[in-house]
């Protein structure tokens, strides 16, 4: 099996409701995850209706005026939840073309006092445009991060039987679920010859990201092992999965985290895309969780051969660092003007010469 696929396998997700078939799901689960790194699910179990009704609101979303966008800019938030302007997020030093809404599951913020760790401010409650003006939307998009969100737990627990561990192997990284929060954007990719890139070549922090192509452009690229761009165009009635560092780095690279890439569409209208990251506890010291696998899973891994440095060059920290630390970094980096405001310390550490034009990180 060659891991310098050409295209992102199909995996139904039906199979997982039929026990005589779940097995065949591992099977390519076990694939992707080791060789690719990403895989579209068709027949998921979140409603289509559901989806439909929250596609159905994204172009009234970004249609809001943009003072009651700016209203709920990521700025006031410590938590980097809420509007980003165009241009306003940086992936590896350069600017990306696209705005977007950064909601996330309901959660109430466990940072008491300056004497806790600052990454537990990263978790806290999202800002929702007024009622009023989109109604119904707060509804729809938290009744939808939680049927993902259900799928998400459902999947990992897939990917440990893939990956030859107990069903609940991967159980020990997540909170109880009332302590958890898990983010989902609404992401617009306005259509531009000028702009370099819709977002830069990255990989995801934590497990398992689950994404709707929520329009019909192409647009999102991912890397194979030769460095090569493969489409992944979206596919009716699908999402997209991709596996983040986290999940590499507690698997010891048996899990494929895979850079990726989304290119600004042509033409005259707007991509759209709904990514959902589901994170781990925010306390958790990857390093210090140690996972035995079986042998013949080892084996594949050395099958498909090293994973080739990319592009791409975040979430290093994992080795030291909480997983929540990791990922505030990460924010710090791709949103200075949150850090300024909220983080001082983290800002002067990364952006000692102030408010970047071009970053110097990632
Ligand atoms: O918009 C997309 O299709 C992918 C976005 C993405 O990779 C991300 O935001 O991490
Ligand atoms: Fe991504």
């Amino acid at each position: 099996m060659s891991a310098n696929f050409t295209s992102v396998p199909i995996l139904d997700w039906s199979l997982t409701a039929d026990p005589a078939r779940q097995s065949e799901f591992v099977a390519q689960l076990r694939h992707a995850v080791i060789n690719v790194g990403f895989l579209y699910l068709a027949n998921p179990s979140v409603s289509q209706d559901d989806i439909h009704r929250l596609i159905e609101y994204i172009p009234k979303l970004f249609a809001l005026p943009q003072e009651t966008k700016d209203a709920i800019r990521m700025a006031n938030s410590p938590h980097f939840l809420g509007y980003s302007r165009l241009g306003a997020e940086l992936t590896k030093g350069k600017t990306d073309h696209r705005e977007q809404f950064d909601f996330a599951t309901p959660h109430t913020c466990q940072w008491k006092s300056p004497g806790d760790p600052d990454h537990l401010r990263l978790w806290g409650p999202s800002q929702w445009p007024p009622e009023a003006l989109v109604p119904g939307f707060k509804e729809t998009m938290e009744q939808y991060l939680l049927q993902v969100q259900e799928m998400s737990y459902k999947l990992s627990e897939l990917l440990a039987e893939a990956l030859g561990l107990p069903k609940n192997g991967l159980s020990q990284f997540y909170d109880a679920p009332e302590f958890m929060q898990h983010r989902g954007k609404v992401v617009k990719y306005p259509p531009s010859n000028a702009a370099e890139q819709g977002v830069g070549p990255h990989y995801d922090a934590g497990f398992v990201t689950i994404l709707l192509q929520a329009s019909p452009h192409e647009g999102l690229q991912v890397q194979n092992l030769s460095g090569e761009w493969i489409n992944a165009p979206p596919i009716p009635g699908t999402f997209v999965i991709n596996f983040g560092k986290a999940l590499e780095f507690v698997t010891r690279g048996l899990a494929r985290a895979t850079s990726h890439r989304v290119l600004p569409p042509k033409g005259d209208t707007p991509r759209y895309s709904v990514p959902f990251f589901q994170n781990i506890g925010l306390g958790v010291r990857l390093a210090e969780r140690v996972l035995e696998f079986p042998a013949e899973i080892l084996k594949l891994r050395d099958a498909r051969g090293l994973l080739a440095a990319t592009d791409s060059v975040n979430f290093s920290e994992f080795d030291r660092e909480p997983s929540g630390k990791v990922n505030l970094i990460g924010r710090v980096k791709s949103h200075p003007d949150v850090a300024q405001q909220h983080y001082p310390d983290l800002f002067q550490k990364f952006f000692p010469e102030g408010m970047p034009t071009q970053a110097s990180a990632y």
